[in-house]
């Protein structure tokens, strides 16, 4: 490899496309504000929402994380991108194994970091994306990660424990009461500070769109029993925001995109994704189902006899945890 194939290339001009991440910007707010009035105004949404929402939201966002192999090769110029596409798979495999194991290990601690990591992913994911779209770079990233990427976690965990912490110890059994609630009332008080100061530095901006949906996010978390708010987060907040920096990633859009076309690149991702999102799922699917099943042979059930989810959601973490690092790279980019 020559020192000058190695060297990072530096869009000329930024990719075409800010008008999809407007666009799309846009769903996750409208969505959560219509949860927000519908909790608001069904007061009994809570009892019949169950887990359901929180399991069709995971799944409908899936994708978003499905085309992490290829990112590397759209945001850098590199010799031999098939090489770098297969070392890459390996080192998700690892990165993904060790990160079940060490749920299995230590449930708790892996769990804390793993919850962290949430926050800073989401955070993270948001700040980039207003700099995408407003050809800015990202001001004072901490608190505006923090404002951003907290609400989705700590406010469940911090405001709804009744609701969170059988869930919470289901995959990371022990994890409520390590969580003491003056550990919970801090998080809680530092997110929403973080929260506050972000809106009013948006208001000075004259940012009002992005007061507005800070806002709609933390009355969200706050009014919207978690299953419910955190399935409407994840699938047309996160994953939406992500597919749409995707779409403009990849730079065989670029054409399409500037002339204002989405269908072929929706196309694109869809051949992209498709493969990845159905081994993810039917690897979980298989999970759940020996899990499940009264055949399964009580000896070979190990420490997940009775805690089925446990298995399930360690390895949604693994999956979890090289898709944050291969995103992390994209947002580097972004900040440049
Ligand atoms: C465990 C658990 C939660 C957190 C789930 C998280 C944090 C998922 C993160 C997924 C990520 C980061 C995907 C990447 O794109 C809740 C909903 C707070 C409450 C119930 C128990
Ligand atoms: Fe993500």
């Amino acid at each position: 490899m020559t020192p000058a194939s190695r060297q990072v290339v530096r869009p000329v001009h930024p990719p075409p496309g800010d008008w999809l991440l407007r666009r799309v910007g846009r769903s996750g707010p409208i969505a959560l504000a219509g949860l927000t009035c519908l909790a608001l105004l069904v007061p009994g949404v809570a009892a019949w929402a169950g887990t359901l929402p929180l399991l069709v939201g995971l799944l409908i966002g899936l994708p978003h994380g499905a085309v992490d192999h290829l990112v590397p090769a759209w945001i850098s110029a590199k010799a031999r991108p098939l090489r770098r596409t297969v070392g890459l798979l390996l080192a998700y495999l690892v990165t993904a194994t060790a990160t079940v194991a060490l749920f299995l290990w230590a449930p708790v601690p892996a769990v804390t970091g793993f919850l962290i990591l949430a926050v800073l992913h989401f955070g993270t994911g948001d700040v980039a994306y207003h700099a995408e779209r407003d050809g800015r770079p990202p001001v004072r990233p901490v608190l505006a990660v923090l404002a951003y990427g907290g609400p989705p976690v700590v406010l469940p965990i911090a405001l709804w424990p009744g609701t969170v912490d059988p869930l919470l110890d289901a995959v990371a059994p022990g994890a409520s009461a390590a969580f003491a609630p003056t550990g919970r009332l801090i998080a809680l008080s530092v997110v929403l500070l973080a929260a506050l100061v972000t809106g009013l530095r948006d208001l000075a901006a004259r940012r009002g769109g992005d007061v507005a949906a800070l806002g709609v996010l933390v009355a969200a978390f706050a009014v919207v029993p978690p299953p419910l708010a955190f399935g409407g987060y994840f699938a047309m907040w996160h994953s939406a925001r992500h597919v749409a920096r995707l779409l403009r990633a990849d730079p065989g859009n670029r054409h399409h995109l500037a002339a204002g076309r989405l269908g072929g690149p929706i196309r694109r991702f869809t051949r992209q994704a498709t493969l990845p999102t159905i081994a993810a799922f039917a690897g979980l699917l298989v999970l759940v189902c020996v899990d499940a099943s009264p055949t399964f042979s009580p000896a070979a059930a190990g420490p997940f006899q009775e805690a089925p989810l446990q298995l399930v959601f360690a390895v949604l973490a693994g999956l979890t945890v090289p898709h944050a690092a291969v995103v992390a790279r994209l947002d580097v980019r972004t900040a440049r």
